[in-house]
């Protein structure tokens, strides 16, 4: 029989891997990097405790599922319970372990299994597991609504939104992020799994190609417009930055989100069909940067500093104050700066043969009041990049910081 101690990915073993650790951000150690006997990075794994979650500065996977749950009608201390049982699964599975003791395979012959069994035998590709609770958990139902932090109030209403409501909010949400996106899906299944009776998948989102780099070893992956996405964000390696722009600080609010941050989510269609038809001229007119090494109009090269007071032949400045890349640069928002975390989306096409494609944004910030919230004011306003961008999904969560060895994921707001 399998028994816990063995991992589910015993073929893929970590004995006699190299095992390096990297100090990312806040003194907290997050990566482990375990290597195979062959040099392959497949099995790296990153700790699930620590003094922050995992997947926020972590470096970003290639592959997302994320979901949103709607907690049942169920008690506080029966919640509480709900958070122990993923904690513990969750921990598991960021190491490699099946969702439960027994595994897909083994365990009592006339009960379903405790683990669902797709990712039996394959590494974990860095999966991290980052929970969250949204402004609705604060109502009445658990006795949390004087426990609230201010930072998590529903976003407003943003000129151009259409949102809706079957991809929008949740009582609760996970972010599993893979390099392998069957173990990205097999961490959503089975967290769905054990929450039965106790809470149910509201919305869901998969996610390919990472829209941001969140470490200086990452090279900038491209969106669906094709253009670098990434290049000015928050890296790990910032570790003052880090600390300013995405760590919930002492003082900031209840002490339970001390050491956590807030996740904003939109799910932002993209028209690609009207992109392809716009000129490069106007593709790069509306980011503000080249569209082959992704350096900003004011010249230089991808990672050189936008100058927004250089002008051309006409005197007009050569990166348009229309320009996404001027209306969302932090000196035009009072410095606010977000650590982006996105991943590009194809879901099938519409009834017009348009591809359902897009980005599903994904920023964590210390306060959305001050960070998200401004920034997406000024881009739904004036963005030139609204003509080919829709967003259709939203929501914010307050995602706690991480937990102590047996400790179950945001105890702390129930003490
Ligand atoms: C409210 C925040 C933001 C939303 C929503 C958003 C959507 C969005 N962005 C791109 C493509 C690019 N964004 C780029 C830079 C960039 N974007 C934001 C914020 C939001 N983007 C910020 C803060 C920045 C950095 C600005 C700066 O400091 O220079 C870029 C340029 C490359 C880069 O720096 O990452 C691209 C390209 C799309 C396609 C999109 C919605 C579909
Ligand atoms: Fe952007």
């Amino acid at each position: 029989m399998t028994t816990g101690g063995i991992s589910r990915r015993g073929l893929f073993g970590l004995a006699g891997a190299g095992v390096a650790g990297a100090a990312l951000g806040g003194g907290a150690t997050y990566a482990a990097t375990a290597t195979l006997g062959n040099g392959s990075a497949v099995a790296r794994t990153y700790p699930f405790r620590g003094l922050h979650q995992s997947g926020i500065v972590t470096p970003a996977q290639d592959r997302l599922h994320f979901a949103a749950f709607d907690v049942s009608d169920i008690t506080r201390d029966e919640l509480l319970e709900l958070l122990a049982d993923w904690t513990t699964a969750a921990e598991r599975m960021t190491t490699g372990l099946g969702a439960g003791p027994y595994g897909a395979a083994s365990g009592p012959y006339d009960a379903p299994p405790d683990d669902t069994g797709e990712a039996l035998d394959l590494p974990p590709g860095g999966l991290t597991i980052t929970f969250g609770f949204g402004p609705t958990l604060f109502d009445d139902r658990f006795g949390l609504a004087g426990r609230r932090p201010d930072a998590l109030e529903e976003l407003p209403h943003f000129p151009g939104d259409a949102l809706e409501e079957n991809r929008s909010g949740g009582d609760l949400c996970i972010q599993a992020c893979s390099d392998d996106p069957q173990v990205a899906v097999h961490a959503i299944r089975n967290l769905s799994r054990i929450a039965f009776g106790r809470a149910t998948l509201r919305w869901s989102q998969l996610g390919f190609g990472r829209t941001s780099s969140t470490t200086r070893a990452q090279t900038t992956p491209r969106n669906l417009f094709g253009f670098k996405d990434g290049t000015a964000n928050l890296r790990a390696e910032d570790t003052t930055q880090v600390e300013r722009h995405v760590w919930v600080n002492d003082g900031d609010g209840p002490a339970w989100m001390t050491g956590g941050s807030y996740l904003v989510a939109r799910r932002i269609r993209m028209t690609i069909e009207t992109w392809d038809r716009t000129s490069l001229r106007e593709q790069e007119r509306v980011i503000g940067r080249t569209k082959g090494v992704g350096a900003p109009l004011s010249g230089g090269e991808e990672f050189t500093p936008v100058d927004f007071s250089v002008t051309g032949r006409d005197d007009a400045p050569l990166i348009d104050p229309a320009s996404h890349v001027s209306l969302a640069h932090p000196e035009h928002n009072g410095g606010a700066t977000l650590l982006r975390r996105g991943y590009n989306f194809v879901d099938g096409n519409d009834q017009l043969g348009r591809l359902d494609a897009g980005l599903f944004f994904i920023a964590f910030q210390r306060d959305p009041r001050t960070q998200f919230v401004p920034i997406q004011l000024s881009l739904a306003r004036n963005d030139a990049m609204n003509e080919y961008v829709r967003h259709v999904g939203s929501g914010v969560f307050a995602v706690p910081p991480g937990s102590r060895s047996g400790e179950p994921v945001g105890e702390r707001l129930f003490a």
